[in-house]
């Protein structure tokens, strides 16, 4: 198997171009898709300028330098009193973005439109039958010198009894780079999956991988400014430290399809 990864310029690329993509994303002969200039720079600069300075924009729990708006589903599985924080401040996070960016839209309606358009399909926030609703997406601000470590992001490792996990057919996952670094900070994809690493509950631990054990990389993207890029976040992934002073930030979240079915579910 070769992973595969295509990049598009999002003005320049024809709708049938966007469309034939997302379906290969979806269908898994696609593994990573870059989508250049996504959003308008000064979109992205507001969007970033205005998010930086609220208060629930706070340090990580875990990794120092490392700053989120909002929670991930990952963090409150593995730190339980966490779950009613990573949702209530999840509900309010599209309208803050809204709020923050108006008059220009906000970059995750743009996703919303993107897929909805181009892959013809409805777009929903995921439900789970025994957790709170989970948040739409999360922002992190990784400092200089900050990266993420090899890891893979499988809900139905994170919760293995919700039905609607082990449904997908595919769950993605999608960043806007609302500040893309000058050095470093590239995002790496390895031909190792779920059936390779073994990783099935969280509870076991998340299967990380030492750095130097990694084969080399079969997909690597150096993002900038503006960019959206989705990939199969189940491959496992990481991102190199970030070389630049200004953070690397970026809008997360995931996506999920499931066979025969309408529907994009999100949350992060
Ligand atoms: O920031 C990135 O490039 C990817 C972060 C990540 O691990 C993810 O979106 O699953
Ligand atoms: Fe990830």
């Amino acid at each position: 198997m070769t992973l595969l990864s295509q990049t598009l310029d999002y003005l320049e690329a024809k709708d049938s171009e966007h469309e034939q993509a997302l379906m290969s994303l979806l269908s898994g002969e696609l593994t990573c898709l870059v989508i250049r200039k996504f959003i308008k720079s000064e979109t992205a600069s507001t969007a970033t300028a205005s998010l930086i300075q609220r208060e629930e924009f706070v340090d990580h729990d875990d990794v120092p330098g490392l700053k989120v708006l909002g929670l991930s589903h990952f963090q409150a599985v593995r730190t339980p009193h966490l779950f009613q924080r990573y949702s209530e401040v999840g509900a309010g996070l599209e309208e803050m973005l809204e709020n923050a960016c108006r008059p220009l839209p906000s970059p995750f309606g743009s996703l919303k439109s993107y897929l909805a358009k181009h892959a013809n399909k409805s777009i929903e926030i995921l439900e789970l039958e025994n957790e709170p609703p989970p948040a739409p997406f999360t922002v992190r601000s990784c400092g200089r010198k900050i990266g993420i470590e090899p890891h893979q992001d499988i809900l139905l490792a994170e919760s293995p009894k919700e039905r609607i996990a082990a449904s997908f057919s595919r769950q993605l996952a999608a960043n806007i780079f609302l500040a893309g670094p000058d050095a470093g900070g590239e995002l790496e994809i390895f031909e190792l999956g779920p059936g390779d690493t073994g990783y099935k509950n969280l509870e076991d631990g998340p299967k990380t991988i030492a750095e130097d054990q990694l084969p080399s990389a079969a997909i690597t993207v150096s993002p900038r400014t503006g960019d959206l890029v989705m990939f199969d976040s189940t491959m496992v992934h990481i991102v190199h430290a970030n070389q630049d002073p200004k953070p690397r930030v970026t809008l997360a979240c995931f996506i999920a399809s499931q066979h025969d079915n309408g529907v994009l579910y999100y949350w992060v």
